[in-house]
């Protein structure tokens, strides 16, 4: 296992994974690291202790066979036209990849394997070599209660989800950014003066988040002082396929074959910067004690935390601005509902550049290379 090539390093996600492997040392287990590109070939690829060699052509079919493992955080478009062809030319490497495209294929294995590890291990097992890192809220969402889905204690999900900006890429939150920018402006001679009305401070705001100069080519509508309840492309049985991935994902991350257990919920874009949050709703299937329930939760691995449901210690750390950057990821707001005694309340936030993204490909080469 010794040539690890390296597609779309440079991107989003791409830097949070460089990132990371230089963080935990990973380049000192990888003899001859390889730096893919589409547009920048033969420039100099990035120095993780080698030296800088000249980046290869990340559409060369021949540059890429040469590889034993892939990893790739390109892009869906990227994937869908290189993968079949790779394949079908009689590569048999590893390929992990950040990308939605192949993750509901038979042969793909969905990685977070802090959840999921018997199932990446019998995957590999039996000789599968397509990995896929999971949606951000899904592989979020199981970071968080994973513990009582290994229990056997959930009958079903609903989440209800605040997402980041950078969900949507790096443009995006640039463009969230200069939509403050622009609302600021829009009032910053009001706000100077303690007189000001706040009424006249608000109408000014909404005019400006209505004129069609206000910049949202990225973002498709105001995201600053807004939100937008819609994330990814619209199905005919009116969910959004963010929405649909909480189910599909989520039970194929389990290696659930036969029954599924329902999560369904609304999927909503608010102006955090690179955390996703989520409120979700659990169907318990017996009555369990809350004390029960947060030592599940945080015996299940080693990033999930569990916040007191008390105000002062929610808002201070469960919240974007605290979890941004850590691989932590705090559930709180448990509590029993009033709908009934097996209806459980929680709030998660995460990190979705991090879990939610770049460390189960980070730790999925750590797992090949120890084997
Ligand atoms: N954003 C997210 O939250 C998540 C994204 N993903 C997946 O990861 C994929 C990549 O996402 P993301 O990292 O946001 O994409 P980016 O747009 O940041 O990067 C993708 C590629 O764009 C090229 N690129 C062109 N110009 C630049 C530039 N100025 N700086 C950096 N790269 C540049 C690079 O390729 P090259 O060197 O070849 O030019 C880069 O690898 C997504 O398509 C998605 O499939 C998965 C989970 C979460
Ligand atoms: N759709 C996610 C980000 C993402 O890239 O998801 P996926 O990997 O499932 O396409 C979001 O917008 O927050």
């Amino acid at each position: 296992m010794k040539r690890v090539g390296f597609v779309g390093w440079r991107g989003m996600v791409g830097s949070v994974l460089m990132e990371r492997m230089r963080a935990e040392n990973d380049f000192a287990r990888i003899p001859e690291p390889v730096f893919f590109s589409t547009s920048q070939v033969g420039q100099p690829g990035p120095d993780v202790g080698y030296g800088a060699s000249p980046l290869l052509d990340a559409n060369s079919l021949e540059a890429l066979r040469a590889m034993d493992v892939i990893i790739t955080c390109q892009g869906g478009d990227y994937t869908k036209a290189i993968h079949p062809r790779l394949r079908a030319s009689g590569w048999d490497g590893y390929w992990i990849d950040a990308a939605s495209a192949l993750r509901m294929e038979p042969d793909a294995t969905i990685i977070l394997d802090p959840v999921n590890r018997p199932v990446i291990d019998a995957a590999l097992d039996a000789g599968k070599r397509d990995f896929i890192g999971g949606n951000c809220t899904v592989s979020l969402m199981l970071m968080a209660i994973g513990g009582l889905f290994r229990a056997g204690l959930v009958e079903w999900v609903s989440a209800m989800t605040y997402q980041a900006a950078s969900g949507a890429g790096a443009q995006a939150m640039r463009e969230l950014l200069v939509q403050m920018g622009a609302l600021h402006g829009s009032v910053a001679s009001l706000l100077s003066d303690p007189a000001a009305a706040i009424l006249d401070v608000d109408r000014r705001v909404t005019e400006t988040l209505r004129d069609r100069s206000f910049p949202t080519a990225s973002l498709g509508a105001p995201l600053a002082a807004s939100l937008i309840p819609w994330i990814d492309t619209q199905l005919e049985n009116g969910q959004s396929r963010e929405e649909w991935k909480g189910q599909a994902e989520t039970n194929k991350i389990l290696g659930r074959t036969d029954q599924q257990i329902p999560i369904d919920g609304i999927c909503v874009r608010i102006c955090a910067m690179r955390c996703h949050s989520q409120g979700l709703t659990i169907k318990l299937n017996r009555d369990v004690a809350l004390d029960e329930i947060e030592s599940l939760i945080v015996s299940a691995n080693d990033w999930v935390r569990v916040v007191p449901n008390e105000r002062t210690a929610t808002i201070h750390n469960l919240s974007p601005a605290t979890v941004a950057g850590s691989l932590l990821v705090p559930v709180g707001r448990l509590r029993t509902m009033n709908l009934g005694s097996r209806y459980l309340s929680a709030f998660t936030v995460g990190d979705q550049l991090l879990w939610g993204a770049a460390e189960p490909l980070r730790r999925m080469l750590t797992i090949l290379l120890d084997r």
